[in-house]
């Protein structure tokens, strides 16, 4: 097992710099460029010579960056980027300046890429280009270059995405389909127990599947020890990346000054995140290795790769792939479920229509089967248009250039970050009339068959950097959505007068897009689902 590694107090210290305003989340721009003393001033001054400097390598060989609203001085676009859901303004900025613009803040220049042709033009034809990822002079510090979603395009991150493309593969994706069929099971029993918290209910769901197929480890709560410092790890992670949430995120220089000196908290923080992460790569592969000592190991990745292991390099890159894969896994399908929760009580008729379906097929007597899926096209176009509608990462990644480029007549730094807006692409009207409605129809032909959409798979990034779980997301999101919608009943929760509590259905996120917290009721359909559910668990 790794080095024990105390939580509580990480917890705390995150708790302490959001104080003072080392780590807040959500952050107010403002607080990072007010000088509140004479050192403060002295760094704003330094970071004022640094960011001019940058601005005018940026503008070097004359020809002129994509279009973009003006900036103010020395810090950019800040003001103009929102802290929520910012996929929404640089979508209405695309109405004004075109598919393809670009902003800065302090120096650092911001492309977003609205429609599909500008992405396949540089995310896919030069990914040799365009897969790269920013670094924050945070995670530098926090040494969180390993996790895969965020590691340069470097030959560890090669090796990770190598071991990922092989376990995940849409034919190991079909060994896990009993395992996504009984953790579903699981998760039916949970709902209909009421605990009156679906999220935690999914949220077991999720990490028991990710556990399962990396280090064959059965979870049993949610208070697992590798599931909670995977979750905090994540978390930590996306707070550290929002837009002026760290100072130093902001003026890098900030890293080389001494650990003595008043404001510079954050290099505890980060020595502190730093064991976390290294906790999320090792603690599980230890367990497994343990296992498969005492000959208790269950089939997984884990299992298979550590066969043809033979040096400490290629250990250190599976724990890595693996840890990676938990970690990064660990909130989309809580999401993406929790919407599904959301439509069924919003839209009753879409639940009603995924049930008739559901019916024909079953008969009402037995549970649905992957062996199904054909005879259910309503279904599939249902699960698509869960991920279309309100896309869990509108943005993706930020990708990076490692090389000037130059696209359509524009000049694009190296050292740019670039961001594909999804949710441009995907609620763009003349492809998906009433783009905010929620319609499965619309990836129905006429005669109600099933449209393969290739936009659609602008849900799981682009280029090198393509979600390598996409193809276990295509088994699992069908079975557990089968599997919920012939045996529950969803609908508006009620008070102790027995009034409708409402649901307003909004969503809030800056990374990830998720529903605000809503209440519901869930039961079984009918005595018979609740026999299915029972027999389904014994
Ligand atoms: C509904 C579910 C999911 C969605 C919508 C989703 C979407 C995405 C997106 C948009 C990216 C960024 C791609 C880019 O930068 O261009 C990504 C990256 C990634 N995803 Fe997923 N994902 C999902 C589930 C999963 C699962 C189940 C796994 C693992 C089993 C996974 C593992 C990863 C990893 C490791 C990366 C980083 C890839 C890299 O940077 O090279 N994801 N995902």
């Amino acid at each position: 097992m790794g080095a024990e590694v105390d939580f509580k107090s990480i917890r705390q210290d995150v708790k302490k710099a959001r104080e003072n305003r080392l780590f807040s989340s959500p952050p107010s721009p403002l607080i990072y460029i007010m000088p509140t003393s004479y050192s403060n001033l002295f760094f704003l001054g330094a970071g004022l010579i640094f960011c001019i400097v940058l601005h005018r390598r940026r503008q070097r060989n004359g020809l002129s960056r994509p279009p973009g609203p003006r900036g103010l001085p020395v810090i950019g676009n800040l003001l103009d980027i929102p802290k929520e859901r910012s996929w929404l303004t640089y979508s209405e900025w695309a109405k004004t300046y075109g598919d393809i613009i670009s902003i800065e803040v302090f120096g650092q220049v911001i492309v977003v890429l609205q429609s599909p042709k500008a992405v396949r033009d540089l995310l896919d034809k030069k990914g040799a280009i365009y897969s790269d990822r920013p670094t924050l002079p945070f995670y530098e510090l926090a040494k969180w270059g390993w996790f895969l979603p965020m590691a340069r395009s470097d030959d560890q991150w090669r090796a990770g995405r190598r071991a990922l493309e092989r376990g995940l593969r849409p034919s190991s994706a079909l060994q896990y389909r009993p395992m996504f069929k009984a953790r579903t099971h699981e998760l039916l029993q949970r709902l209909i127990a009421q605990s009156g918290n679906f999220k935690d209910d999914l949220e077991q769901y999720e990490s028991a599947t990710n556990m399962s197929i990396a280090y064959g480890y059965d979870v049993q709560s949610n208070d697992d020890k590798f599931v909670k410092t995977a979750r905090d790890f994540v978390r930590m992670t996306q707070q550290a990346a929002l837009p002026g949430s760290m100072l130093v995120n902001d003026l890098p220089f900030l890293k080389y000054l001494p650990d003595w000196l008043p404001g510079t908290g954050f290099k505890v923080l980060a020595k502190k995140s730093c064991e976390l992460g290294e906790e999320v790569i090792n603690g599980p592969l230890e367990f497994v290795k343990e296992a498969m000592s005492n000959g208790t190991a269950k089939l997984s990745l884990a299992v298979d790769a550590l066969r043809e292991v033979h040096t400490a390099k290629q250990e250190r890159d599976l724990a890595i792939a693996l840890g990676s894969l938990h970690a990064a896994a660990s909130d989309s399908m809580v999401a993406v479920l929790s919407s599904l929760f959301l439509v069924l009580v919003l839209h009753p008729s879409v639940q009603e229509k995924a049930q008739k379906e559901l019916d024909r097929v079953t008969g009402g007597t037995r549970l649905p089967d992957y062996e199904d899926r054909s005879s259910l096209p309503y279904l599939d176009a249902l699960c698509k248009e869960l991920l279309r509608w309100q896309m869990i990462a509108p943005l993706a990644f930020p990708h990076a250039t490692i090389e000037d480029d130059v696209y359509d007549g524009y000049f694009i730094p190296k050292g740019s970050l670039v961001m594909a807006n999804g949710w441009s692409m995907l609620h763009d009207p003349t492809q998906y009339p009433e783009p905010d409605t929620f319609k499965p129809e619309r990836h129905l032909n006429a005669d109600g068959a099933f449209i393969d959409d290739p936009t659609m798979n602008t849900v799981f990034g682009f280029g090198k950097r393509i979600c390598p779980g996409r193809h276990l997301v295509d088994q699992k999101l069908f079975i557990a959505v089968a599997l919920v919608l012939s045996t529950l009943t969803f609908a508006k929760a009620k008070d102790a007068n027995g009034n409708e509590i409402p649901v307003e259905g909004t969503f809030s996120g800056n990374i990830l897009n998720q529903p605000d917290p809503f209440q519901c009721s869930i039961v079984p359909r009918n005595q018979a689902a609740l026999q299915l559910i029972t027999a389904a668990v014994e």
